[in-house]
């Protein structure tokens, strides 16, 4: 991981020409998706438009049918071993297993495991990286927790940490406020914006709230039955007219004064009026 002072202009991740199938065709079809140091990339796109299978696939955890993904220094992030890749890109998978009995600690643990040496398991940095990681998720008071005790925004937080404690320049993240109250969701997504603002990292991340994605991210990345359909600054991506073809229904984009763009759908397709058959009344 290097300080934003000292990152290059060329992309730190560039996924290229990515094809994947679960069998019966395509799910995600020719997509490219660069990500940029200090900048976070956010994916969106209606359910099953292949934004995680898309994820998984750059980082290693779905076979790519076609596709390049080339690191800042030209290597193919494919031919790299486990351990390497590992040092460069971290995942946070949509879904994953709680672990019963052990702490905070060391789950955050857990992503250092590309760092610690085969045989010894010595890891010089490793007790600072992860006192650092806990710090930033604001955990370090929890880290002698049981995670099986945790909320679950703080156990997002804890697998935020983990994925921190790896030191990578790019970090993947598959819905990272999912089933998150409105405070965590708000917690996260500061700490994404403070990881790549002050740590330099890029970030791509699928979300599905297109006001965050437009409050947060750089760049937003539509996909549509798994093709990027757009890939720009908020402003140019989150269009009005694209968004009700690919999400199927009416949505206005209006810019608000902070130069942010305000996605809503019209009113009346949420509420019935009054009097009309089946309107729900309060009791
Ligand atoms: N393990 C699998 N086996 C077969 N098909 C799958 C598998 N996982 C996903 N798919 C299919 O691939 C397509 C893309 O799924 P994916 O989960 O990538 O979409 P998504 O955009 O992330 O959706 P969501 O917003 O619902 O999470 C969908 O049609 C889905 O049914």
């Amino acid at each position: 991981m290097e300080s934003p002072m000292s990152a290059s202009a060329n992309p730190w991740l560039r996924a290229e020409q990515v094809s994947i199938t679960y069998g019966a065709g395509d799910v995600v079809s020719d997509a490219q998706l660069t990500l940029t140091s200090g900048q976070v990339t956010a994916l969106v796109g209606p359910n099953g438009s292949g934004k995680s299978t898309f994820l998984r696939g750059i980082a290693r955890l779905q076979h790519m049918r076609t596709g390049a993904v080339t690191l800042r220094d030209g290597r193919d992030a494919r031919a790299l071993s486990a351990r390497e890749f590992a040092r460069e890109i971290a995942m946070l998978a949509q879904s994953r297993p709680t672990p019963v009995g052990i702490t905070v600690r060391d789950a955050v643990e857990f992503g250092r495991h590309p760092h610690r040496s085969r045989w010894r398991g010595s890891d010089p940095d490793g007790g600072a990286r992860i006192e650092h990681a806990l710090e930033l998720t604001r955990l370090t008071d929890r880290s002698n927790d049981m995670i099986d005790e945790l909320s679950g925004g703080q156990l997002q937080r804890v697998w935020i940490a983990s994925a921190l404690a790896q030191h990578t320049d790019v970090l993947l993240l598959d819905e990272p406020t999912n089933h998150l109250d409105l405070r965590y969701q708000v917690e996260v997504l500061e700490l994404i914006r403070e990881l790549a603002d002050d740590h330099g990292i890029a970030v791509g991340a699928v979300l599905h709230d297109l006001n965050q994605a437009a409050a947060l991210a750089d760049r937003v990345v539509v996909l549509s039955q798994g093709s990027v359909v757009a890939d720009g600054p908020p402003t140019e991506a989150l269009d009005g007219g694209l968004l009700t073809e690919v999400f199927e229904i009416d949505i206005v984009v209006e810019r608000a004064t902070s130069g942010v763009p305000h996605v809503d759908v019209p009113r009346q397709l949420l509420r019935r009026p009054a009097g009309s058959a089946g309107a729900v009344r309060p009791a």
